[in-house]
């Protein structure tokens, strides 16, 4: 029986589209005018230091290190210090109204549903647990952070890592048989299903015919029945 379900965002409960062409470009934009001025603000100066252990350049100046960032933007790295930047810079996007967390329409109904049958709700993404916290916080239906029951970012490992599902499981304090992982990504439900998790793929657009996961295209055709032992 599951009695929690994890939640990816980008490509799951979000449109790809919407990280990539809006949250990513207003970060880029943003960057490093916020670096320069928030600097030596105790988070910005700790996520600074954790990019510098990341790339092994302890004495990396900040003009240096917008210049890694851009570069770890272009590659799309799940960066935990990037992330950590990026969830920081678009908190005044979403403060200001210039954009809300995009949720597919089939979402919030899913969610409440299972939340209403006291199924417990979290959220893994490599965004960092501020960023998952603002999308759902000022998402296109408002405030739906009360339906969360935790929050999971790349501190508990990378969505591909086998131990960042066991660090899951151990945290919400329920064995992987009851939990379910949600994601249209096949090699982090590899992962999920590896720790010995329930694992579901959501396909909204190209098709994964090499992905052994059940598969739907919405969370309306979810049926957790189906994962009962
Ligand atoms: C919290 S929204 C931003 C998501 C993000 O930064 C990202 O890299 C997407 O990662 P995901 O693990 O959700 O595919
Ligand atoms: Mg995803």
């Amino acid at each position: 029986m599951i009695r929690a379900i994890v939640t990816d965002i980008e490509g799951t409960t979000s449109d790809i589209r919407f990280v990539h062409n809006v949250l990513f470009p207003w970060a880029r934009q943003h960057l490093a005018a916020y670096l320069r001025i928030h600097t030596a603000e105790p988070a910005v100066a700790a996520a600074l230091n954790d990019l510098r252990q990341e790339i092994d350049q302890p004495q990396a100046d900040t003009e240096q290190l917008i210049t890694v960032l851009y570069r770890f933007m272009d590659e799309d790295r799940k960066s935990t210090a990037l992330k950590a930047l990026q969830g920081m810079i678009w908190r005044s996007g979403y403060l200001n109204g210039d954009f809300t967390g995009h949720l597919y329409p089939d979402v919030l109904p899913a969610l409440k549903n299972w939340h209403e049958r006291g199924i417990s709700l979290y959220v893994y993404s490599s965004g960092s647990v501020a960023a998952q916290k603002l999308l759902f916080g000022y998402s296109d239906h408002g405030d739906i952070t009360a339906l969360f029951s935790g929050y999971f970012d790349t501190h508990v490992g990378a969505k591909r890592e086998v131990s960042a599902y066991q660090n899951i499981a151990r945290q919400i304090n329920l064995p992987a048989s009851e939990l379910l992982f949600l994601s249209d990504i096949r090699q982090e439900l590899d992962a999920a299903q590896q720790a010995g998790w329930h694992t579901l793929q959501l396909i909204r657009g190209e098709a994964d015919n090499e992905s052994l996961h059940r598969q739907v295209n919405r969370f309306d055709q979810i049926k957790l029945e189906l994962f009962s032992l």
